[in-house]
C-alpha cells in the first residue's frame, strides 16, 4: 500500500489555480524530492497532502486511509518551511522536541521521551542548546528544532519542506545522515528542494512543478553546475515566470 497516494488533485484560491490535476505515489521506503520554481505549488502541494490545506478537488489517502481523523498522524513528522509559531513560545528547545511525541490522547510524553529528544536534537547539531528558549534562538536553529521535534518520533512518512535552508553545511550533512537513517528504516521521505544538494544521493524520485502542473516524475534531474555546489547560497531568486515562448525555466535539468 503507498504512503501516499494523491489522485487528480487540484486547489484552486481566489479563483486562481495553484495545483491542477497533480497525481502523485509515494511508496514505503521512498524518498522523493519535490523541485520547481519559486511559487511553482510545492508547499501548496505538501499542505494539500497533509491536509493542511483543502483541495478544492481530488484525494489523498495517507497509508490508505482518506484524509481526516483515521489517518495515523502519529506517524507522519512535517516540517513546515516557516513556522513563525516557534517565536514567542517560551519554552526550551527540548521541550518543544519532547511535544513532538505527544499526540492526540497521549498528553504525556512516554518513558525514554528525554533520551530521545536529545537524540532528535544531537542529529541537527543542537545537543548542547537543549536548554535554551526556542525565542531565544536565531531563525536556522528555531528551524532545526522544529525538524529535531518532526524526527523524535520516528515517523514512517517525513515531509521537509525546504529544510535545509539558513543552514550551516555541516549541520546539513548530519542531518542527510539522520534522514539516510530513517530511510533505510523504511521512511518514507518527501522534501521540498530549491537545489537537490546534499540530499543527492538519498533521493529516489523527483516531481518537477511548473505552474501547479506536474511536468517531470521519474528519475532526479541533474543539478546543474551554478547550483550544485555545497557552498552554493540560492537565494530565491528565481520567482516562477510566466510561461516563456520557447520552454520551461527551471533551475534544475531534466533529463
Ligand atoms: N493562501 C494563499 N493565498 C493566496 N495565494 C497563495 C496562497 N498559498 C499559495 N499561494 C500562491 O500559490 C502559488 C504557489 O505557492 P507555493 O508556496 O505553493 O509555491 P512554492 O513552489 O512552494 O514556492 P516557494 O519555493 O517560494 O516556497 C504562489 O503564487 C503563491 O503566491
Amino acid at each position: 500500500m503507498p504512503t501516499i497516494a494523491a489522485e487528480d488533485v487540484s486547489v484552486v484560491i481566489g479563483g486562481q489555480p495553484i495545483l491542477s490535476h497533480v497525481s502523485v505515489t509515494v511508496a514505503p521506503g521512498e524518498v522523493l524530492a519535490l523541485l520547481g520554481a519559486n511559487g511553482s505549488g510545492k508547499s501548496t502541494l505538501v499542505r494539500a497532502l497533509l491536509g493542511v490545506m483543502p483541495a478544492t478537488s481530488g484525494t489523498v489517502r495517507l497509508f490508505g486511509a482518506p484524509l481526516g481523523p483515521t489517518v495515523p498522524w502519529d506517524r507522519v513528522g512535517y516540517v513546515p518551511q516557516r513556522l513563525p509559531a516557534a517565536s514567542g513560545v517560551p519554552a526550551t528547545a527540548l521541550e518543544v522536541v519532547t511535544s513532538g511525541l505527544l499526540h492526540g490522547r497521549r498528553l504525556r510524553p512516554p518513558r525514554g521521551a528525554r533520551a530521545r529528544a536529545l537524540a532528535a536534537l544531537e542529529s541537527v547539531s543542537l545537543a548542547d542548546h537543549a536548554h535554551r528558549r526556542v525565542q531565544e534562538m536565531s531563525g536556522g536553529q528555531q528551524q532545526r528544532v522544529l525538524i529535531a521535534r518532526a524526527l523524535v518520533s520516528d515517523p514512517d512518512l517525513l515531509v521537509l519542506d525546504e529544510p535545509t535552508t539558513g543552514i550551516d553545511v555541516p549541520t546539513q550533512a548530519t542531518f542527510v545522515d539522520t534522514v539516510a537513517r530513517l530511510h533505510d528504516a523504511g521512511t518514507s521521505v518527501v522534501v521540498i528542494l530549491h537545489e537537490i544538494g546534499a540530499f543527492a544521493p538519498l533521493i529516489d524520485r523527483a516531481v518537477v512543478l511548473r505552474h501547479g502542473r506536474v511536468v517531470h516524475d521519474g528519475p532526479p534531474p541533474a543539478a546543474r553546475a551554478d547550483h550544485a555546489g555545497a557552498h552554493h547560497v540560492h537565494e530565491h531568486a528565481h520567482p516562477d515566470p510566466e510561461p516563456p515562448p520557447t520552454g520551461p525555466t527551471l533551475n534544475v535539468e531534466v533529463p
